[in-house]
Formats: structure tokens, sequence, C-alpha cells
């Protein structure tokens, strides 16, 4: 039985101009409490959006065969079939940083034919991607602290992002809502969303309730990952999240994770953690805790069961 669920209305920012402090606040707030929040002005289009969902959706209405070329089994690994996150969801990985090629060798294996228009798009969105994740953590380390925007940038400047490009069917018959893909944290820094007009995407509240993160036109969702709450000593929240599908309708999204570099030691810097020198988390690689999610059973497919705590937590935040 999923529970009953409310929804929250996040704080939207308009990342084309800088942030007000009254906006840094209320965005050190929402990412404490949620670790979820709204951006505009980001820079897709409308048209972009389209394209890239129309040319998604050719991929994925390819023949079951097909779409294996490029499973898990194959040797691309890019394409996840139905019923290993859920029943209901299966998704396509195109990886920076050289999308276009990236989402060539997926594209062809998958409609057995040599393309560049999917790649083509591919390019601008992650290049667009690439840029919005560095805007946007800049914004984050300025909620932080005043000076920390300039300060820690370096530290995320070898950072480098992924898109995984979903397609949910709920069953035909289901009168109630399903799981589409299950509670879970994502590992990334940031993660940032466009989910399509049909909503289902929740976030678990402190409490332990659900809450609904309604889509808006024209706006991203974007949250907070792992790596982020082990780096800021957990004063941003990796918030469990979860999509349930209520309609009997195919629901579209693109999530983008921005992470840090495999060799790169996550390490809350002392002026993050502040005076009391309390650590949450231990030093850890980068490419560590991504092998300990991979491998971890319960961990499969960034389901909840395993996370940062686990593998670095010290119990002190
Ligand atoms: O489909 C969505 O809206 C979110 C997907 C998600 O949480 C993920 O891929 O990690
Ligand atoms: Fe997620």
């Amino acid at each position: 039985m999923l529970a009953s669920k409310t929804s929250i209305q996040l704080p939207v920012f308009d990342v084309s101009k800088p942030l007000t402090p009254s906006c840094l606040s209320s965005l050190s707030l929402a990412c404490e409490e949620w670790g979820f929040f709204h951006i505009i002005n980001h820079g897709i289009s409308k048209d972009l959006y389209n394209k890239l969902r129309c040319l998604s959706n050719q991929l994925f209405d390819q023949p079951y065969e097909q779409k294996l070329k490029a499973g898990p089994s194959s040797n691309i690994r890019t394409y996840t079939p139905h019923f290993i996150a859920s029943p209901f969801f299966e998704s396509i990985r195109v990886s920076g940083p050289d999308f276009f090629a990236s989402a060539k060798s997926s594209s062809e294996v998958l409609l057995n034919q040599t393309t560049s228009e999917f790649s083509e798009v591919l390019r601008e969105y992650g290049m667009k991607m690439r840029t919005l994740s560095n805007k946007i953590i800049e914004m984050l380390l300025m909620s932080l602290g005043e000076d920390f925007g300039k300060k820690f940038e370096p530290e995320f400047l070898n950072s480098e992002g992924y898109l995984r490009i979903n397609n949910y069917s709920p069953p035909e018959t289901n009168e109630k809502e399903v799981e589409g893909l299950g509670m879970h944290t994502d590992m990334s820094c940031i993660t940032i969303v466009y989910q399509d007009e049909t909503g289902g995407l929740q976030v678990r509240s402190k409490e332990g309730k659900w809450m609904d993160i309604d889509p808006y036109a024209e706006t991203l969702v974007v949250n907070v990952g792992d790596l982020m709450q082990a780096w800021s000593n957990g004063k941003l929240r990796s918030s469990e999240h979860r999509v349930v599908l209520k309609e009997r309708k195919n629901r579209f999204s693109l999530a983008f994770f921005w992470c840090f570099e495999d060799n790169k030691v996550v390490f809350a810097p002392d002026e993050v953690v502040g005076e009391n020198g309390l650590r949450g988390y231990r030093p850890f690689l980068c490419g560590d805790y991504m092998k300990f999610r991979e491998n971890s059973e319960k961990g499969k497919f960034e389901k909840v069961g395993f996370t940062v705590k686990d593998f670095a937590g010290t119990g002190f935040v």
C-alpha cells in the first residue's frame, strides 16, 4: 500500500540572475529541510526538450531484442530494461564529457543504423547541463558561506555528468498507483530533473511522509545527492525520493547526475564543518563509494538500503 500524499511548495530560483541574500538563505533552508528545489530560466528550451523526448521515444519504441543489444549483458550497457529498477521503468544512459559520442554509440545499436540526430541533441543538452551544474554548485556553495563560492569551486572543477533518460510504463490494468522507481537517494553531488507534465516525483520528509513534487512548465527540479551531503557535512540533505505512477500513461523524465571524479577524496573542509569540528563522514574516494553502491545487493540501482552514511558515516552528524 502506498501512503497518502501531499504536495510541497518548493522555492523557485531564477538561475539567470545572481541570487540575492534572501534567496540564498531560502536556498539554504530548502536544502537543509528537503534537499530539493526548483529552477527557472535554466536555458533548456521547450523545443530542445521536445526534440529529445521525441527522439528518445523512438529508441524506447524499438523491439525488446533490439534494445537488449545495449542492455546489461552487452558491451555498451547503456540500456536498463524493465524489471531491474522496477517492472515499469526502462532507461538509457548517456555519459559526459563527450555526450555526442556516448549518444551516438547507444542510438546506433538501438536503431541498428547510422544516425546523428539523437547525438546532436544530446550534445546540446549535455553541454547545457554541465554549465547549469556548475552554476548550481556555485549557488549551493554561496548558500553555505559568503565567500565559499570562489573558495571551494576548484574542488568541483573536475566533476562530470551523465544523463539518464527514463521511460515509465504503468500496467494497463492498475487501479491504484504503483511505484515506478522505488525509494532511493542519488549518488551524485546534485541531480537536475526534467519531469514531464504527469508528475509523480515524491520526496520523503524527515518524518518519513511522502510529499508530491508537482511539475511546473519550464521548471526543473534540482536535488542534492549523497556526495554533496558528505562534502557539506550533512548541511545539504540528500533526501530519499521515488516516483509513483498514478495515471495509466507513460511518464518521461530526464535525470542528469553531476558527480565528482572517481579519484576525488570527498572530505568536508574545516570551514564547512564549523567550530565544533565534528565530522559526520570519514574521507573517502568518490569512485569507491560509486562501486559500493553498484555492488551492494541492496544498493542496486540506487535503492536505499546503503547510502553514504552506511559507507562513510561517523555517527556525529
Ligand atoms: O524520474 C524522475 O522524475 C526522477 C528519477 C530519479 O529519481 C532518478 O533517476 O534517480
Ligand atoms: Fe533519483
